[in-house]
């Protein structure tokens, strides 16, 4: 549909905002951030009307030591769902095999998987009829690897087809244990090592996890170099390759101001999902330089003025994104947040 007609609200002018402040956010904060406060934050943003929300990595420690605690995460949203007006997806970054262990392990622990020695296919895994609580729509596996071979390298310390190769096993046992798939490709507009990122890359990479089973491609701008134009041929050359965009989310960081513009561009090609970080939470670490996601209550206030609905209540969202700014002590980076809350305080 052309961006025209988003003005206009219709029933499928849904768009999704995914929020990965508590994960990406978070994993590149100093100073060690405790579980309580990523706890809280989770509580707070599910209490918000997001639908999906991005809360821990089973990623090495040594690499990423904030994300060291996704366990007790994972944990404590199983045994203790956080109120929320609907069901929700939480999502996990899991980087190899190690890691999806570290995760199933815990899942095992809660009586949602046993062990089983007849299940080689499945991590030696079977899934039991245990249900999830109601508060809780799904928990995602989420796997990332990149466009180049040097994000992919300082990333994971592997290949290309090597992640490729790490990721097959993982995503059919998350399959039959009845996980969600999502599929990061990092760099995609642009690389901090190698520059300029072919388009052909990305949907070449996005149809190989497609095709290995993958649910949803998150395409990540990971520096921020993408502009409106850099993401218009991105997105044409996915559409030529025949990649559905319901199939895909677009994950904007804005180290140069250009990641509502590119959001913008992205609607007109029908992209309705995005990632963004409550109070512009963010940066890579493997990313000299780049700076936070797009603020999720910026998204929101332009999807909202657009006619689009999100679903997501934006006061409260710009109460949390104060709150945790002040609890990592960094500036909130939020525009539309500040504003609406020195509105509110007059
Ligand atoms: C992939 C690895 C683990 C390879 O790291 P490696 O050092 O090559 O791993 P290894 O297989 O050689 O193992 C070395 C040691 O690490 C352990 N190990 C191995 N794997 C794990 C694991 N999963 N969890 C815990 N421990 C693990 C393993 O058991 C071993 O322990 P030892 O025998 O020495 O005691 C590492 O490179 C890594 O953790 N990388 C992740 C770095 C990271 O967190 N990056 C940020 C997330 S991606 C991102 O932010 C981008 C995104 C998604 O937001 C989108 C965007 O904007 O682009």
């Amino acid at each position: 549909r052309s961006f025209a007609s988003i003005a206009t609200p219709s029933s499928d002018d849904h768009v999704e905002i995914i929020e990965v402040g508590a994960r990406d956010g978070l994993q590149n904060e100093k100073q060690a951030i405790p579980l309580e406060t990523k706890i809280k934050l989770i509580e707070r943003l599910a209490q918000t009307g997001l639908k999906t929300i991005e809360v821990g990595s089973f990623v090495s420690p040594k690499w990423t030591p904030q994300m060291a605690n996704s366990s007790e995460i994972l944990q404590h949203v199983l045994e203790t769902p956080p109120q929320s007006p609907h069901p929700i997806s939480y999502q996990f970054l899991v980087p190899n095999q190690r890691g999806f262990d570290n995760f199933l392990s815990t899942y095992s622990r809660l009586g949602y998987v046993s062990k089983s020695s007849n299940s080689e296919e499945t991590a030696g895994y079977v899934a039991n009829d245990k249900r999830l609580p109601s508060a809780i729509g799904t928990v995602d596996v989420s796997l990332f690897t990149a466009a180049t071979e040097s994000f992919t390298q300082k990333n994971t310390n592997c290949s290309i087809s090597e992640s490729l190769d790490r990721f097959r096993p993982i995503v059919t046992a998350a399959k039959a244990l009845g996980l969600p798939v999502r599929a990061y490709i990092s760099v995609a507009l642009g690389c901090p090592y190698e520059g300029p990122v072919a388009p052909q890359n990305v949907s070449e990479l996005a149809i190989n996890l497609l095709e290995m089973g993958a649910d949803e491609i998150s395409v990540a701008d990971t520096t921020g170099m993408g502009t409106p134009t850099t993401t218009r041929t991105l997105l044409k050359t996915l559409k030529a390759a025949g990649i559905e965009m319901p199939d895909i989310a677009l994950h904007f960081h804005d180290t140069y101001g250009q990641a509502l513009p590119n959001a913008l561009v992205s609607l007109e090609y029908g992209v309705r999902k995005f990632d963004a970080a409550v109070a512009g939470l963010g940066g890579c670490p493997y990313s000299p330089g780049a700076t936070g996601n797009v603020s999720s209550e910026d998204l929101v206030y332009m999807m909202e003025s657009l006619g689009a609905r999100t679903g997501v209540d934006l006061g409260a969202l710009s109460e949390v994104g104060d709150w945790i700014s002040h609890e990592v002590g960094r500036r909130n980076e939020s525009r539309a947040g500040k504003a609406l809350l020195a509105k509110r305080k007059k």
